[in-house]
């Protein structure tokens, strides 16, 4: 049995660390052509007593362009060869990331058949909610077609919602030589920016990223699109280069633990092979938790406070993990000697900790004023017998 494996079965029976994910494939709030407008309720947006309106993704393209698979891979540890035997999706499928409460949001896969553009199917509803529209094309494919569907969706989606953050994932790119990769990167940038600039919509942009399922960009890449729906990601940069600065540390990243994805790094850029280190880092620590960590009848996670880990590279790098809260985990890089001063850099990351943890304050307390008011206006629409008066 694969360590991989071995995670996901640890990861199907582990509330805390699984999404919040609305029971299996059956049991999505599916909607059709017809039934999405009525539904609101369901989507949480019409909720009187919803304290947070989760920001969501989209995830769009044509048939077959890899949308399931990424999100299969991204947030439920299928490994991508699995990926093979998904069947095409046909109705919507959302689910619910809460995982950890900064990353917090809401995912659509859209069937690449559907006729987004249907009358009767209330596509400004969808996009009025929307944080970031990824837009994913076939790179071994033609994207003729995919490209004018881009720009389709991405100048309706604009005129109901200028603040969509674009996204354009060029992606099965593993097939591919590092040439002509970045040959089709320019290509695709260039057609796609070219159809907004004869339609006069210059003013939107669109961000582009070489992904693949079968190595980390795709997790990467996922990352900087969920940074942008961040609102505290400034703070938490700040946060890092304090303690990286302070600490001799060279490099260090905020990640969830259960998706790989990290939600911040200090200011220093990112290196791809850093990135994938950590992310085998990671899995390490949650395959071997899962594995010795838990005692045979618990069903608790297997990432808590306790959890930490340290690995000397032979490259004189030492990688250091700790548990920052529930579901998030700091992993540095530093050097062998700086890691001699273990008592100064454990003494500042209890610092940094409970600096993350005001931040978690501010929001809880946000979150719980706002539900305050939205329960007081309610009551304030309803009579004492339970009848609703309309507001005038
Ligand atoms: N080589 C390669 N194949 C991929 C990648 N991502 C997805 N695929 C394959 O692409 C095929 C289609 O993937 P799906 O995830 O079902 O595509 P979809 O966009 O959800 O398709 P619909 O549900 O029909 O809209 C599957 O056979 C996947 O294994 C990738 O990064 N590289």
């Amino acid at each position: 049995m694969t360590s991989e494996r071995k995670y996901n079965e640890v990861d199907g029976e582990n509330e805390a660390l699984s999404f919040d994910y609305y029971g299996d494939d059956d049991d999505f709030d599916t909607f059709t052509d017809g039934d999405c407008g009525s539904d609101e309720g369901v989507l949480g947006f019409s909720d009187p007593f919803s304290c947070e309106v989760k920001p969501r993704i989209l995830l769009m393209g044509l048939r077959r362009s890899g949308k399931s698979s990424i999100q299969k891979v991204v947030f439920h540890k299928m490994s991508p060869n699995e990926t093979l035997f998904l069947e095409s999706t046909n109705k919507i499928c959302r689910e619910d990331v809460s995982n950890s409460s900064f990353v917090s949001f809401q995912i659509w896969d859209f069937p690449g058949q559907i006729d987004f553009f249907d009358p009767t199917f209330d596509y400004e509803m969808i996009f009025r909610g929307t944080g970031a529209l990824i837009f994913v094309i076939d790179s071994q494919d033609d994207y003729v077609e995919a490209l004018s569907r881009l720009h389709l969706t991405v100048t309706r989606a604009y005129k109901v919602n200028p603040d969509i953050n674009f996204e354009v994932f060029i992606h099965k790119v593993d097939g591919l030589s590092d040439d002509r990769k970045i040959e089709k990167q320019r290509d695709i940038h260039k057609r796609a920016n070219d159809d907004l600039a004869d339609a006069g919509l210059e003013r939107i942009h669109l961000s582009f990223y070489l992904t693949s399922i079968y190595d980390h960009s795709i997790f990467e890449a996922f990352s900087k699109v969920v940074q942008k729906l961040i609102p505290q990601l400034p703070t938490l940069e700040n946060l890092l280069n304090i303690f990286i600065s302070n600490s001799g540390i060279e490099k260090a990243f905020l990640f969830d633990v259960v998706s790989k994805i990290y939600i911040a790094t200090d200011s220093s850029p990112v290196d791809m092979q850093t990135y994938e280190l950590c992310c085998d880092m990671i899995d390490v620590v949650i395959d071997i938790s899962c594995i010795y960590g838990l005692t045979g009848d618990e069903v608790g996670t297997p990432y808590d406070k306790e959890s930490m880990a340290i690995i000397h590279l032979n490259n004189t790098t030492v990688m250091y993990l700790k548990e920052v809260t529930k579901f998030l985990a700091l992993v540095c890089f530093l050097r062998e000697e700086s890691f001699e001063r273990k008592g100064l850099i454990d003494y500042n990351f209890h610092c940094f900790k409970k600096a993350i943890e005001e931040v978690f304050d501010v929001r809880l307390k946000v979150q719980r004023s706002r539900k305050l008011l939205s329960q007081r206006r309610w009551s304030r629409q309803t009579v004492p017998n339970g009848t609703q008066v309309h507001p005038h």
